[in-house]
């Protein structure tokens, strides 16, 4: 018997890491052929979202124009998804993971393993709170994580890509079997802690992308808001995990400096955040507006980081960048501060 997978997720991104890992379970032994994929339910034109997943093996809202492997089953309950898995790929919006796992708690197999595709943290009573962590603690199973330079949009049409797991031993070479395709590359890292905390940290820098696209200026202002927010990725990853567990090599990843990259040039939330900064409407109206129900991580997850800091009684004005991006998202702050904020970064030294 292989491992049976099951997809916590079936938006832009579990949509597309659908299709890669529908068509590594039909192929490879190591994993059953059917991989079922909980869907959120909801009506598309008067139709079941997870009817028309089955019958036309498309998710005609999240991920038009790409058919599915017809072995990817929809299922719209949670637990009736989850309840014989052997691997579970978590792919919501961090936003909704709370009242998942609750849902899921008492439904899981003993000795599943899970891998978080989920770009975000969380506030929790001790400070920073690690999806990966939320995860494990709420099921009692191992969690890997899964970060890269990864638009979901161009990796389900086969555009050669990278991508990071981080995790130990067989678990993550797993994982690895189930993602890895031609197109589609995916290397290991020992440092999970670190890949996961570059997928969440690099939306907020999306933002400042976006400010930057939506202020008219150019690749060089743009090269400096990747760089300073890379410098603040990595210090916020020093002084939140311990020491000797961020590897900076991490940073030279796909899940690092490449996911950076690709964010800031074409990802959601430096598209939104140029029209936020461009219309001056609200984040709310503009995700509605331009993204028909997928969801932004990058403004929350700036709010969450601020949480974060007080908590450790760390002062904001050590990460400028990100605390900027708070405020023209949260605080009414003028977009033009985004770039004055950036002045005197640490970063430049004395
Ligand atoms: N889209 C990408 O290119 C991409 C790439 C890499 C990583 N990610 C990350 O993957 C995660 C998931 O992103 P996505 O693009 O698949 O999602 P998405 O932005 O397309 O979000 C929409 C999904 O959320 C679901 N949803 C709505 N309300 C819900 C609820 N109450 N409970 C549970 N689900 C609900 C919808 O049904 C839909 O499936 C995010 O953390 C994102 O940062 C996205
Ligand atoms: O569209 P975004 O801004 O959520 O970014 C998508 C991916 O995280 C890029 O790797």
């Amino acid at each position: 018997m292989g491992k049976q997978v099951c997809i916590i997720g079936s938006g832009n991104w579990g949509s597309a890491i659908a299709k890669l890992a529908g068509l590594n379970a039909a192929s490879n032994p190591l994993f059953e052929k059917n991989v079922n994929m909980w869907v959120y339910e909801e009506l598309v034109e008067g139709r079941k979202l997870t009817e028309i997943i089955n019958e036309d093996h498309e998710n005609v809202k999240y991920l038009p124009g790409v058919k599915l492997p017809e072995n990817v089953i929809a299922v719209p309950e949670l637990t009736d998804a989850a309840k014989d898995a052997d691997l579970f790929i978590f792919v919501i919006p961090h936003q909704f993971i709370a009242r998942t796992v609750a849902t899921m708690k008492g439904h899981v197999k003993e000795g599943a393993a899970a891998i978080s595709l989920i770009k975000g943290i969380n506030i929790t009573d001790s400070g920073l709170g690690l999806i990966s962590d939320e995860i494990r603690t709420a099921l009692g199973i191992d969690v890997s994580v899964l970060m890269g330079a990864n638009i979901a949009n161009e990796v389900a049409r086969d555009q050669f890509c990278e991508s990071t797991v981080g995790g130990f031993g067989e678990n993550a070479k797993t994982f690895k079997a189930l993602f890895q395709r031609p197109t589609f590359r995916v290397s290991i890292s020992e440092d999970p802690k670190t890949v996961e905390l570059c997928g969440a940290l690099k939306n907020i820098v999306a933002c400042g992308a976006g400010f930057c696209d939506g202020l008219g200026l150019g690749d060089n202002t743009k090269a400096a808001i990747i760089r300073l927010g890379l410098m603040e990725m990595m210090d916020f990853c020093k002084v939140f995990l311990s020491e000797g567990e961020v590897k900076n090599q991490t940073f030279m990843e796909s899940c690092g400096v490449a996911d950076l990259i690709t964010t800031c040039y074409g990802g959601r939330n430096r598209k939104v955040s140029e029209a936020f900064a461009k219309t001056g409407k609200s984040l709310d109206e503009l995700e509605k507006e331009m993204l028909n129900g997928q969801k932004l991580q990058g403004p929350e997850t700036a709010r969450e980081l601020q949480g974060v800091l007080t908590n450790k009684k760390i002062s904001p004005e050590r990460f400028p960048l990100f605390t900027s991006v708070f405020k023209c998202c949260y605080e009414g702050a003028p977009v033009p501060d985004f770039l004055k904020a950036l002045e005197n970064h640490p970063a430049h030294g004395n």
